[in-house]
């Protein structure tokens, strides 16, 4: 596509270039021959003032091309810009925005180009700006929507944290990411602003006399139909030809653009394939562990809905905290929010919110160069968090040489390092593919890698495991208790598997609506030493390691737990519980010390340690 679409296209040019120097005055010269039919002198015949079809054709290329891409560059630029300003603009603007640009696109665009040709004198100029305006809200449309989409990523909410001005953000991710179908549309609207162009012409709106393009000859050849049926041959197949060429090339370059669409064999030296382990390097000092982070009171909402209700966490330096629970608890919220990327239609406040020493809980956005060196976060699909359009090694390496002010190659030389660490095999290939060129786990891994690079003090991983099979699950996991124990990591370990957390973890929380019910030191939880009578629910609904699912089937839990908004002033475990008691539908139960060492939200235990006391 790309290789017909390029060619007919180079034809088109080379004769708009050579053809008006060639032929022009030829094609301008009148003769006696009126009105002539098809002949070996005149291919096309010639026009009621003599003059010869076929070269006119051929002369118009030059003004109908420039007039074509005048139009289509006005659009392009003016609808980019609509679209994607737009969409990095604050909330309102892109609300409003939006809108308004579906509105324009409401308006059929020939509609638009007359309004606009009718305020002004018709001629080249006129028609072009009116074109370009009346396809600028489509490109403005198809901009703001992918935009959009692109917007909401991890990696841009991620850049845009770290301090990315918004002129960089749209150059380095949003253009790249649009660029493929923004470019099928470009070569489309040109084929389109051709044919809309003639149209107008056609109407004698457009070029006006002496000059002429495709439009004005056809809008001739159409009025001379009866006397010389081939006299509008001519110009339709040019703007057929170009239309043509335009589409094929605009979808053959969409292809070659489009990396997740290449078939380039990746490039891999096999000779290097084998892994390599080579040691993490340890940086824990000893002595007495410092808070990393510091969690008090978490609030979280969307709208009136509460989503985090108070919640409170501390995590030393070299401990690992699991926070468990079933989907929906607010696992990834209370996450997110440690690591300042909530969306922004959530609302949230705490009491404290610190890392590394770095107070987080002010209402602007923390220092970036802080935040990146600080805080590594392992997202739970990788393929979101690593931008599409960019190799793996300008990812990894980027936090480095901005915040770090690393040189390039010494950025690129620690990123194939700890790619290497990570045991991705072929580090030095893998830095120069892009991330669907990696396998799931190997794309989980690079992005461990990334998130290890600036050795943050604290490592947030979301369900770190959960898209991977087992085999590489249990990589990972060893790989992750390998950087904690060897460097100090704080980590924060999101699951809702409970034997994953019991694996890894030295403390765990478990989340129900929004809130931690109970805090157990993982020996406990492991022995099955728990005191919530939800916690014993995940246990038992859970297949230990083994567990014989036929002398012992797993008890699933019944009911589910509350949608945000249904959470009230009683416990929330309640109508689940099977140990509910009146108290329990008038007052919700907060935290308190139970004798192994860890804590439970629940009236009845309170009550049985109480009777047992
Ligand atoms: N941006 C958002 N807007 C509105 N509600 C949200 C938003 N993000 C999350 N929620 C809601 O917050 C609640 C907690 O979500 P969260 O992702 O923290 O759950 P989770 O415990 O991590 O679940 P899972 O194990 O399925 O990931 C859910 O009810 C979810 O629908």
């Amino acid at each position: 596509m790309l290789v017909c679409g390029a060619s007919l296209l180079t034809v088109m040019v080379l004769l708009g270039i050579f053809a008006p120097i060639i032929w022009g005055e030829q094609a301008d010269a009148l003769t006696a021959d009126i009105r002539q039919g098809s002949s070996a002198e005149h291919l096309l015949g010639t026009d009621a003032l003599g003059r010869d079809i076929l070269l006119r054709t051929l002369v118009a290329t030059r003004l109908t091309l420039l007039m074509a891409a005048g139009a289509t560059a006005i659009a392009v630029l003016i609808g980019i810009l609509l679209g994607a300003g737009v969409v990095l603009a604050g909330r309102f603007v892109r609300g409003a925005g939006a809108r308004a640009i579906d509105l324009l696109v409401s308006y059929p665009p020939i509609i638009i180009a007359l309004a606009v040709t009718a305020i002004f004198t018709p001629g080249v100029g006129s028609v072009v700006v009116a074109i370009g305006l009346a396809f600028c809200p489509q490109f403005a449309r198809l901009t703001n929507t992918l935009a959009n989409s692109v917007s909401t990523r991890q990696y841009v909410v991620v850049s845009r944290l770290l301090g990315t001005s918004r002129t960089k953000l749209l150059q380095r991710h949003v253009l790249p990411n649009i660029a493929a179908p923004v470019l099928v549309l470009t070569s489309v609207g040109f084929a389109t602003s051709i044919v809309s162009l003639s149209g107008l012409s056609f109407l004698g709106l457009g070029v006006q006399q002496p000059e002429y393009d495709w439009g004005a000859l056809l809008a001739a050849g159409l009025r001379d139909l009866s006397v010389n049926p081939v006299e509008s041959l001519g110009p339709a197949l040019a703007i057929l030809l170009t239309g043509l060429g335009a589409g094929l090339f605009g979808d053959g370059l969409a292809k070659y653009w489009e990396p997740r669409q290449s078939v380039r064999p990746p490039r891999i030296n096999r000779s290097r394939g084998k892994q390599l382990t080579a040691p993490l390097t340890a940086v824990a000092s000893d002595g007495e562990r410092e808070v990393v982070a510091s969690l008090r009171e978490l609030q979280v909402s969307a709208g009136d809905a509460p989503l985090v209700r108070g919640v409170s966490l501390d995590i030393a330096a070299g401990e690992v905290v699991g926070l468990v629970g079933e989907s929906g608890s607010g696992k990834s919220v209370t996450a997110m929010a440690l690591a300042r990327l909530l969306s922004p239609s959530l609302s949230w406040s705490a009491d404290r919110l610190r890392i590394a020493g770095t107070d987080m809980h002010r209402s602007d956005v923390p220092a970036p160069t802080r935040l990146a060196t600080d805080l590594g976060v392992v997202f739970q699909d990788p393929s979101s968090c690593f931008n599409p359009a960019l190799h793996i090694g300008t990812q990894l390496t980027e936090v480095l040489r901005v915040h770090k002010g690393v040189s390039r190659k010494a950025a690129a030389k620690l990123a194939v390092d700890r790619l290497r660490e990570v045991r991705v095999s072929s580090p030095e290939a893998r830095m120069h593919q892009y991330p669907h060129e990696l396998s799931g786990g190997m794309r989980q891994r690079a992005m461990i890698a990334m998130a290890l690079l600036s050795e943050p003090r604290l490592l947030v991983a979301d369900e770190p495991t959960t898209a991977l099979d087992v085999t590489v699950q249990a990589d990972v996991l060893r790989l992750l208790h390998q950087i904690n124990t060897e460097r100090g990591t704080a980590m924060l370990l999101i699951s809702h598997d409970i034997n994953v957390v019991s694996a890894l973890c030295d403390r765990v929380c478990v989340m129900y609506a929004g809130r931690i019910v109970e805090e157990v030191p993982v020996a406990d939880l492991r022995a099955g030493r728990v005191h919530h009578p939800y916690t014993k629910a995940l246990l038992a609904a859970s297949p230990g390691e083994d567990a014989d699912r036929v002398t012992a089937p797993l008890k699933p839990l019944a009911g589910r737990p509350p949608k945000p908004g249904e959470v009230g002033n009683a416990c929330s475990f309640a109508p689940r519980c099977p140990l509910a008691m009146p108290r329990c539908l008038e007052e919700d139960p907060v935290l308190l010390p139970d004798p192994d060492g860890g804590q439970a939200a629940c009236h009845a235990v309170d009550h049985e340690l109480a009777v047992a006391r």
